[in-house]
């Protein structure tokens, strides 16, 4: 897809982020357009966590900005950035285990209320009205997603599958403009995997999506755009084909340098 600059959701420029002495991200630059679905990939410490941790907003960069539609984001916080229009999912699900799974989706719907969060998981407050509301919205989620069957069930009681996709529903429930997602198919069956590139796409009708992942066919399969770190750096972006013809890429995750076929599928799973 191809954009001006006011047309970015989300932009990163110059980002470079150092714990002590080392260097996690170097310059770091990254745009995503409304509508895109953009894949960070590289090898293990190449800095997709310390890139992801900066864009979801829970680590500020040593340096360079952040933009959401042109401006600087309100608040670095999740909440903060859940009521800009930004949702992420986490790699360990952080659904909350003392709360039902239909509580857990409510919890994530917060920016669509006027009353706060607690209000809407306790049911005390004053805005009674927007707590049936959004029960009933986190329910439709529930049912997007697959699971409303399991609404009043505790998520650690659930087969680790259908606690993504709860953890799916949470994120969305607030009709984020742009989700990212960390490691969704970690943990996943092949035929899950194969869903989630469905879902995943299926997003993209709605919002944008960001994408750190591992498994390859996932990335190319859903990705139209992907942008490559190593040792901190962007080595590479363009589209699935682009970078797997891409030398540095190869190189990067071989540790030689590329062959012909430039082909990156399943090196770095
Ligand atoms: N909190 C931290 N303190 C010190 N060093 C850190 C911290 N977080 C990350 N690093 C270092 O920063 C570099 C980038 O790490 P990061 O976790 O972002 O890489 P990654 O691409 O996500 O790796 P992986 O694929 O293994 O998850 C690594 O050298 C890592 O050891």
């Amino acid at each position: 897809m191809t954009t001006t600059a006011t047309e970015h959701l989300l932009r990163a420029d110059g980002v470079t982020v150092r714990f002590g002495g080392l260097t996690a991200l170097d310059d770091v630059g990254l745009q995503v357009a409304p509508g895109s679905v953009v894949g960070l990939i590289g090898p293990n410490g190449a800095g997709k966590t310390t890139l992801f941790n900066v864009l979801s907003g829970v680590l500020r960069p040593t340096a360079g900005t952040i933009t959401w539609k042109g401006a600087p984001p309100p608040g670095r916080r999740t909440h903060h950035l859940a009521r800009t229009g930004i949702a992420r999912t986490f790699q360990g699900l952080n659904l909350f285990s003392m709360m039902t799974v239909l509580d857990n989706v409510v919890a994530g719907a917060d920016r669509l209320a006027t009353g706060g969060p607690f209000s809407l998981i306790t049911g005390l407050g004053r805005h009674h009205r927007d707590e049936r509301e959004l029960r009933a919205r986190a329910m439709a989620a529930l049912e997007r997603f697959g699971v409303a069957e399991y609404a009043h069930r505790m998520p650690g009681t659930l087969p680790y599958g259908l606690q993504k996709q709860v953890a799916l529903a949470r994120a969305c429930v607030s009709e984020p403009e742009l989700l990212l997602l960390d490691e969704p198919a970690s943990g996943l069956s092949g035929e899950q995997i194969g869903a989630l590139a469905d879902q995943i796409r299926g997003f993209s009708r709605d919002m944008a999506v960001v994408l750190v992942e591992h498994h390859m066919d996932l990335v190319m399969e859903v990705c139209d755009h992907i942008v490559v770190l190593n040792f901190g750096r962007v080595i590479s972006t363009g589209t699935p084909q682009e970078v797997q013809a891409d030398p540095q890429v190869t190189e990067a995750y071989l540790g030689t340098p590329a062959d012909t076929s430039g082909d990156v599928n399943g090196a770095a799973r």
